[in-house]
């Protein structure tokens, strides 16, 4: 198992590219069973989860190659079986984005349930709700979920909470289906309307894209497309709060400053100085950042996604900050590991308060899950000696050369394996 070790307390100064979004090429490589055509699909980040895709779909028969470092071919001309086993699911629950897909082409899919994981019990009755609701027949037996419609048929549905799997599942279900379907409380995210604008290029009718009701008028079948994964906006903030927390000087290329605004709102809040020019992001600290509270939101709110990292900064912030996680109900697990380098943090419920402090040492430290992880990261960047951060393969599955980019900054970061 892969560790890393970090001696912290140097700030951080150079450039970085940002890799395409993990959370938007997942769906994206899903896509691509609703055609028979070949789909071409650029800027893919290297990351454990897209590997984990691709065995999927290659165990359903997809073909998926490689061209070059980041651009990826898949057809899925046929399938062998439609179905997306326990051993693949259980590693990434962003295999349950296959079911819609399936079901639209195929007219049958078996998923196995996701079940719960680290950050909480994150159940997919919002996705069965929908499709049943277009007509499909949803049994649950020995932990997979069994899925049949000749073919779906347009419905208005209105899920429960906004849901960002859950919207592109149905998404891309009603694209292949019969008739209109309108998905009401939809999920705003950009990762939703880059897998969108793709389904468009593909053929689908989509309206209403970016907001919270989308309308897709389904149609018979979908073609083939070329499409490029948009930047990663958790990768982006990632590395502004490494230079919030670290001080430095940084530019990211290839980000998506307009996909960013919470974070970046907060991170001026707390003292970063960006300045945006185009793709590239210009950002510096100088001295202690100052705390700063969030709660995190569907977007265009303060992503869950970004909570971890920005608690980090708060870890050696001058003052005290609020932080509260409304989406998920297990998010705070980083919070004993940042004690550990010497954070002082309290939890009560889905609230932390973190005081900051002038000085972090290094510990040995555990990754407990993927953000997890990267606020771990980053407490240790900021920490004044070496920490020791195990189980990082938590952060393979969404950082794309996490380590490889925080040299280039000038961090002292070694990855060892044992
Ligand atoms: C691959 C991917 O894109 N993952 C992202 C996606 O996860 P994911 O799509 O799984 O998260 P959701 O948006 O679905 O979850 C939001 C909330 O709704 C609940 N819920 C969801 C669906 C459902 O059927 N029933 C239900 O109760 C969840 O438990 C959670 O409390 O959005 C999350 C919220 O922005 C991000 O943290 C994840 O990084
Ligand atoms: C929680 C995340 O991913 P997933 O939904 O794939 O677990 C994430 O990207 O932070």
């Amino acid at each position: 198992m892969d560790s890393f070790l970090i001696r912290g307390g140097k700030p951080l100064h150079g450039e970085v590219s940002v890799s395409g979004a993990k959370n938007a090429a997942l769906p994206i490589l899903c896509a691509s069973l609703l055609t028979a055509e070949p789909v071409m699909v650029t800027n893919v980040p290297r990351l454990r989860d897209i590997n984990t895709c691709l065995r999927l779909l290659g165990s359903m028969g997809v073909q998926c190659f490689w061209h070059g470092e980041n651009q990826l071919a898949l057809r899925a001309e046929e399938i062998s079986e439609p179905v997306a086993s326990y051993d693949l699911v259980k590693t990434m629950r962003a295999s349950i984005l296959v079911l819609g897909p399936l079901l639209a082409r195929f007219g049958e899919a078996s998923v196995s349930l996701p079940g719960g994981c680290a950050i909480g019990q994150r159940p997919v009755d919002q996705h069965i709700k929908g499709l049943q609701a277009m007509g499909a027949e949803i049994t649950i037996e020995k932990g997979y979920i069994h899925a049949k419609a000749k073919r779906l048929k347009g419905a208005r549905i209105v899920t429960d909470m906004v849901t960002v799997t859950g919207t592109e599942n149905l998404m891309m279900a009603a694209a292949l289906a019969d008739g209109t379907t309108i998905i009401e409380n939809a999920a705003r995210e950009p990762e939703v309307v880059d897998l969108a604008n793709m389904l468009v290029k593909m053929g689908a009718q989509i309206e209403g894209i970016g907001t919270d009701t989308i309308t897709v008028h389904g149609v018979e079948k979908l073609n083939g497309c070329e499409y490029q994964v948009m930047p990663d906006r958790i990768e982006a903030g990632t590395f502004l709060c490494a230079v919030a927390a670290c001080g430095g000087q940084i530019v990211l290329n290839n980000a998506d400053a307009d996909s960013m605004d919470a974070t970046l709102e907060k991170l001026r809040t707390a003292g970063l100085k960006i300045d945006v020019e185009g793709t590239r992001i210009h950002a510096s600290m100088q001295g202690r950042p100052k705390a700063v509270g969030a709660r995190t939101a569907p977007f265009p709110g303060f992503a869950t996604d970004m909570q971890a990292q920005l608690m980090a900064v708060n870890c050696v912030a001058d003052g005290t900050a609020i932080v509260n996680e409304t989406i998920f109900e297990n998010r705070f697990m980083h919070v004993q590991e940042m004690v550990r380098l010497g954070a002082n943090i309290e939890i009560e419920g889905h609230t932390a308060v973190i005081k900051g402090v002038e000085r972090l040492d290094g510990a040995t430290v555990m990754a407990t899950d993927l953000r997890a992880s990267a606020g771990l990261v980053i407490t240790a960047l900021a920490a004044a000696d070496e920490t020791r951060i195990d189980r990082i393969y938590h952060l393979d599955r969404g950082y794309d050369k996490m380590e490889e980019k925080l040299r280039k900054l000038g961090a002292d970061v070694k990855r060892i394996s044992e």
